[in-house]
């Protein structure tokens, strides 16, 4: 699945998109470039244009400027029935009046196949996405799971050369979920096109895809490596989606001075940065404890809540924190909302990185 890696494409992009889309109070401006097998996550918060990118690039939305290049060729002035595009949309949208088998059936036949062809390809796919008993099925006998690999197999069975994936595992529960994101990660390794996948969620991404692309406010704010961009977080939406504490700083060698608080940090770095940690390098103190000032402030509990098996503290005052603790910490604290507190966190749990 790592594009790169593989790339049959002698070197050349699959898709090389610039998404131009305007709209009265709206304007999406993003670039893409995808390689042959790799697979791209577009994240961002409600209403970034994630979803306007991914219908610009299946044709649904006319663009307003830009370009959208597959294997070298301008899609632009290809009508949207022939481009080689395979999407599955969030609810799915099979036909309710035709069988699993023809509602898969359906792209290979809108291509020229046969009937009995384009039925034959159908039970390939079904087959291959586990589903071959299933074919008589009408969509409204299948679970959600199963509606969603035959959206899956329906998007393949026209052998697009980029599939776009819009939240396709949005609508499963949790345990469902489960397997089928490890189905799909399964069904993309496999595929060698270009796979563009809009999600909220962020184990989504990081499962799924060897590269994110972040989007906020219509534009590219962020985008690299899973791992990268959930290491150096450039923003707060992706700090929060990461679960990082961010603050921009100044760095003088091994100091980071972030309005009042200075943080020590391992890093030798130099002018405008990012200092991150995790909310459980913070240690809370009732009252001031001995040593360093640095690394160390005074807060305001704004909120506690439940956080998996610990305690997420939210603080306020000179910098905005969040702190897992545990409820045993916060029984022996006696911590409740509006009270001060001293927060703390350790050089070696920060990081310090250019911004
Ligand atoms: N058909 C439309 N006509 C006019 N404005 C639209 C239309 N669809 C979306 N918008 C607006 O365009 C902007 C981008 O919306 P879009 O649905 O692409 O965001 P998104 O990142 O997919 O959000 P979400 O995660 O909520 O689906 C928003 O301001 C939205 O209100």
């Amino acid at each position: 699945m790592s594009g790169s890696e593989q790339d049959p494409g002698n070197g050349r992009p699959r898709l090389e998109a610039h998404l131009v889309v305007e709209r009265p109070r709206f304007r999406l401006d993003v670039e893409l470039a995808a390689d042959a097998g790799q697979v791209i996550a577009l994240l961002g918060p409600n209403g970034a244009g994630k979803t306007t990118a991914l219908r610009a690039l299946a044709g649904l939305t006319p663009l307003s400027g830009g370009h959208i290049t597959l294997d070298g060729r301008a899609l632009n002035s290809v009508p949207v029935e022939r481009r080689p595009i395979g999407v599955v949309f969030q609810d799915y949208l099979l036909f309710p009046h035709l069988s699993a088998l023809d509602n898969v059936a359906f792209g290979p036949r809108c291509q020229g196949a046969s009937k009995h062809e384009a039925r034959r390809t159908a039970g390939a796919w079904l087959e291959r996405v586990g589903l071959a008993e299933h074919a008589a099925a009408r969509p409204r006998q299948l679970s959600g799971g199963q509606a969603q690999r035959v959206a899956l197999a329906r998007a393949l069975a026209v052998e697009p050369r980029l599939l776009l994936l819009d939240e396709p595992l949005a609508a499963l529960d949790a345990h469902t979920r489960l397997e089928i994101r490890s189905r799909l990660r399964r069904h993309l390794g496999d595929f060698d096109g270009a796979t563009i996948l809009v999600t909220h969620d962020p184990l989504d991404a990081m499962v799924l895809a060897d590269h994110l692309v972040v989007i906020e406010n219509g534009a590219v704010v962020q985008q690299g490596p899973p791992a990268e961009v959930a290491r150096r977080p450039r923003t707060d939406y992706v700090a929060r989606l990461v679960g990082l504490n961010l603050y921009r700083g100044a760095a003088d060698e091994q100091q980071v001075t972030v309005g009042d608080v200075i943080f020590s940090v391992t890093e030798r770095i130099h002018g405008p940065v990012f200092i991150a940690f995790p909310p459980s390098a913070v240690a809370l103190f009732r009252t001031r404890p001995d040593g360093t000032p640095r690394n160390l402030w005074q807060a305001a509990i704004e909120g506690i809540e439940r956080h998996g098996d610990n305690v997420r503290v939210h603080l306020e005052g000179p910098i905005a924190a969040a702190a897992d603790i545990t409820p045993a910490a916060v029984a022996d604290l006696d911590l409740t909302a509006g009270q001060q507190v001293w927060a703390a966190v350790k050089a070696t749990e920060t990081h310090a990185y250019p911004a």
